[in-house]
């Protein structure tokens, strides 16, 4: 069974053809990195995805089930979202915010029983947000939110989990634990990333974005060739072992001439 199936999707939006003729197979379980410049159409899609843009064209599955006649509360056990903006002006608590992610187990009501609490918990520990749990949401800083928009997902215990820029108003370490985590889960995970660096080292499967396109999808060791980052994002790139982790990573450089007009064939799809 697919964890993730996008079928020829194409999106627009105001007019514009945001993305075009997508086709997309995460297998279940599996890590994808979303990659591409500024613009190129990774949050539109991860959007399609939970349903909040429509498709112009095409059609998304998550296990096989088309997410457009999903009913709304079955939607919410299906996927979980992390997204890039949320709005802090609520008079909740962290804990608070994680209880909401319980909803779609739990009546309302109910949060406030122990089990659901020690669920809150849970989810705040995995995210490394335990000390938050009495703070109010619209007091943290952004990286302490974004642990916390991590922990109700996390709470919500969904088929799949979406990610938006989640590394983002991260410092390095909190990075770094992030990418541990999420590399760890055992979830469908779809991730829209800036740091090719990181896809390269956590990521089980790349998809290189271009102009609303998929230009490429595979391994990201395989992805990620100097020729694509060249012609993609404009950079130079050579893959490295750390030395002290054995882990990949991806140096960059910049072109001599930075010019990134040239869309490549797709490397492999799957
Ligand atoms: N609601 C909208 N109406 C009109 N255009 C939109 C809308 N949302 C996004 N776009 C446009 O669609 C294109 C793709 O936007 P999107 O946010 O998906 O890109 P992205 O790859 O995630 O970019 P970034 O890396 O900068 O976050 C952009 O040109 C953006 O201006």
């Amino acid at each position: 069974m697919s964890g993730i199936e996008l079928k020829a999707v194409s999106i627009r939006l105001a007019n514009e053809s945001i993305v075009h003729n997508v086709d997309l197979s995460i297998p279940s379980g599996a890590f994808l990195a979303v990659v591409g410049p500024n613009g190129s159409g990774k949050t539109t899609l991860l959007r399609a995805i939970y349903r909040a843009v429509k498709l112009s064209a095409g059609a998304i599955f998550i296990r096989d089930r088309d997410v457009s006649r999903i009913p709304m509360a079955a939607a919410a056990r299906q996927r979980a979202v992390v997204p890039q903006f949320q709005d802090a002006d609520v008079a909740l608590t962290a804990a608070d915010i994680v209880g909401t992610g319980r909803h779609t187990h739990t009546p309302w009501w109910a949060v406030q029983r122990p089990t659901e609490q020690d669920a809150v918990l849970d989810a705040l520990q995995m995210a490394g947000a335990k000390e938050l749990a009495g703070r109010m949401f619209g007091t943290l800083s952004g990286g302490e939110r974004q642990r916390v928009l991590l922990a109700r997902a996390l709470a919500q215990k969904a088929e799949t989990l979406l990610l938006d820029e989640p590394t983002n108003h991260l410092d390095a370490r909190a990075q770094l634990e992030l990418m541990e985590l999420l590399s760890n889960l055992t979830l469908t995970r779809v991730a829209v990333l800036h740091d090719l660096d990181q896809a390269l080292a956590y990521a089980d499967l790349i998809a290189v974005m271009h102009a609303g396109q998929v230009v490429a999808t595979g391994p990201p060791a395989e992805v990620l060739t100097n020729e694509l980052t060249s012609k993609v994002f404009g950079v130079r790139s050579s893959i490295m072992k750390h030395p002290l982790t054995g882990r990949p990573h991806l140096l960059t450089a910049p072109l001599p001439d930075a010019a990134a007009d040239v869309v490549p064939a797709a490397v492999r799809t799957y």
